[in-house]
């Protein structure tokens, strides 16, 4: 097996957002194999029995191979934080409140190894997440410490663990403060990323959008076309092309100045956004030329589009125009023959808008 292959038996590299999240869980369990190489010290030492070891160290195991096993599954994803760290907070907390119960001294060291472990809490947790799992792990703590005192008095010094759960009490409230603070970075990341999408949208936009009408601009509409082109000649399907000159364009300009000029040419372009279907391509092809691509469109129904579009152009209006006064239009409509390019199929659906079909 290769280096990459071994990598993506273990992480699912495919999902960058899994990944990460088996990459967090298996820093932690790095941190668990730490935790049981140093209880292998205090079997040395003799404050803790092989058994009792071997104990925590299936407790640990198992733990963690049922948390890998969720997040390679894919399973994690059912669960409301599919990165699983409460979870693994409560299975740290248990963990520790097992090996204080059973090690008897020394309980700092370890206490130590569980605490980064509750760090990791940090980095997913809200504060108030971070203070409930904190509560709880002080819970473990203390209970583990009564049952120690009623049951093994000897290898408990009360001192000590008082100091021990102190120390304890004393950071939660520092872990709920750094909790929030990367709390507030995640948001901040995230409002920054909504932001970086919206402004690519715009960036896109701004490539393939004509910014008075809001249909495809040239560049875009010739595209469109150039691929339906090549997707009729692949499935042999029909292609009708629609062109949309105003007539006498110029003249409303003179007439009615260039702003109302531009509004006619918006309204223009929402009548043959509406009259078309979503796969049909709309562009603005000159300035007050439209092209209207239909793919898989029969001939009459292309004629049939055309007269309608001719039509709703006339009942275009805009502020400051007299209510008498029709925007006209000619239409023209070609069909792909199979073998012109796309200049020649335009210039087909240009001639066949002639003077005798304008309205
Ligand atoms: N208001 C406005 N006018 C535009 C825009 N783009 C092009 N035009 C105008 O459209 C007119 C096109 O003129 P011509 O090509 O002579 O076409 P026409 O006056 O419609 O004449 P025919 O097509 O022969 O009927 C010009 O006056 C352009 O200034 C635009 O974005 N806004």
């Amino acid at each position: 097996m290769t280096t990459q292959r071994w990598i993506g038996a273990v992480l699912p590299l495919e999902d960058p957002r899994q990944g990460l999240r088996v990459r967090r869980f298996l820093l932690a369990a790095l941190v668990y194999a730490l935790a049981i190489a140093m209880l292998g010290l205090y079997v040395r030492q003799g404050l803790l029995y092989p058994h009792e070891w071997q104990f925590l160290a299936l407790i640990i195991v198992l733990f963690n191979g049922v948390i890998y096993a969720l997040l390679r599954s894919g399973r994690n994803e059912r669960f409301a934080d599919p990165s699983l760290t409460g979870i693994q907070m409560i299975l740290v907390c248990i963990v520790m409140g097992l090996t204080m119960y059973l090690i008897d001294s020394g309980r700092g060291g370890m206490l130590l190894v569980y605490l980064v472990l509750l760090m990791f809490g940090v980095l997913r947790l809200n504060p108030r997440q971070f203070t409930a799992v904190g509560g709880f792990a002080l819970v473990c703590y203390a209970s583990a410490m009564a049952a120690v005192w009623q049951q093994r008095p000897e290898a408990f010094n009360a001192q000590v663990e008082l100091l021990h759960l102190a120390a304890l009490s004393t950071l939660v409230p520092c872990g709920g403060f750094f909790a929030s603070h990367v709390s507030g970075l995640r948001r901040q990341l995230r409002e920054r990323q909504i932001e970086l999408q919206r402004a690519q949208e715009n960036v896109h936009d701004l490539t393939v959008l004509d910014s008075l009408t809001r249909v495809s601009n040239r560049s875009a509409i010739v595209n469109f076309l150039e691929q339906e082109r090549a997707r009729a000649v692949r499935l042999d399907q029909p292609l009708a092309l629609v062109l949309v000159d105003l007539v006498r364009f110029k003249q409303v300009n003179r007439q009615f100045g260039h702003p109302v000029g531009d509004e006619l040419l918006r309204q223009v372009a929402t009548q043959l956004r509406k009259n078309v279907r979503d796969i049909d391509g709309v562009g603005r092809y000159g300035g007050e030329e439209f092209l209207l691509v239909l793919p898989d469109t029969a001939q009459t129904d292309a004629t049939a589009i055309a007269a309608r579009v001719k039509e709703c152009i006339q009942r275009v209006r805009a502020a400051s125009v007299p209510a008498d006064f029709v925007v006209r239009a000619r239409v023209g409509v070609a069909m792909f023959a199979g073998e012109e390019n796309i200049w020649e199929f335009i210039e087909q659906a240009r001639s066949a808008a002639t003077p005798e079909m304008e309205s």
